[in-house]
């Protein structure tokens, strides 16, 4: 799976008018020379960062599962997590940690970041990320538990608002056995803080 991105003509042109406009009217010359192909440069970036809009998380995940006994926890952890946040369009970005209990069926480890970003590539709040997660994975692998688990901090928490540079939210959703067995659940825990190397 190629990470290529493909920008739409037609909305870039739209974008850069307004971006334009935009500079203009914080009082910028967006004729000046280093603000000349900002408005383009923006109106793609901000593409870039919602193209999980055209992505399928579901698909996503079918298209690497295969059949295994394995009946373990298994955990992906540290995931970079890079998102925006809905209210302010300024961005929140932390780790994201994921796990599940395969019930006959395994996934490709690199498809779990590659859902992470196809969720999070869209205006978001963190919980709705956390969830949405949690239930393509319940969907697509039917697994015997999942627990997900983000820390992002908020640039519209830290860079304005209320201006606490070092404040972090951490959300958690969990399936199946990490919801009913507490064992299992602080087995995670304990798993994602440890440091094995
Ligand atoms: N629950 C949740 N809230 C978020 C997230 N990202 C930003 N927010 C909050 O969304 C809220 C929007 O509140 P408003 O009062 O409408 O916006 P505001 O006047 O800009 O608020 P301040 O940020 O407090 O200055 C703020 O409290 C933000 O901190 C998120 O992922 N989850
Ligand atoms: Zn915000």
């Amino acid at each position: 799976m190629e990470n290529k991105f493909e920008y739409n003509q037609e909305i870039t042109d739209k974008l850069t008018d307004v971006y334009k406009e935009v500079i203009k009217d914080l009082g910028e010359d967006p004729n000046r020379e280093g603000l000349l192909k900002t408005p383009e440069r923006v109106a793609k970036s901000v593409q870039f960062l919602t193209q999980g809009y055209q992505q399928d998380p579901d698909a996503i995940l079918r298209s690497a599962l295969f059949q295994e006994d394995y009946s373990e926890m298994v955990i992906v952890k540290d995931i970079e997590v890079y998102s925006q946040c809905e209210h302010h369009m300024l961005p929140f970005f932390g780790k994201a940690h994921i796990a599940y209990i395969p019930d006959g069926k395994i996934v490709g480890l690199s498809k779990l970041p590659r859902i992470v970003d196809a969720y999070a590539r869209r205006l978001q709040v963190q919980e709705r990320l956390t969830l949405e997660i949690r239930d393509c994975i319940q969907r697509t692998l039917e697994p015997k538990g999942v627990a997900v688990v983000l820390e992002c901090s908020h640039m519209c928490m830290q860079m304005r608002g209320v201006e606490k540079q070092n404040s972090s939210t951490t959300t958690s959703a969990f399936k199946g056995l990490f919801l009913n067995n507490d064992s299992t659940r602080k087995e995670f825990i304990n798993l994602i803080q440890a440091r094995l190397h």
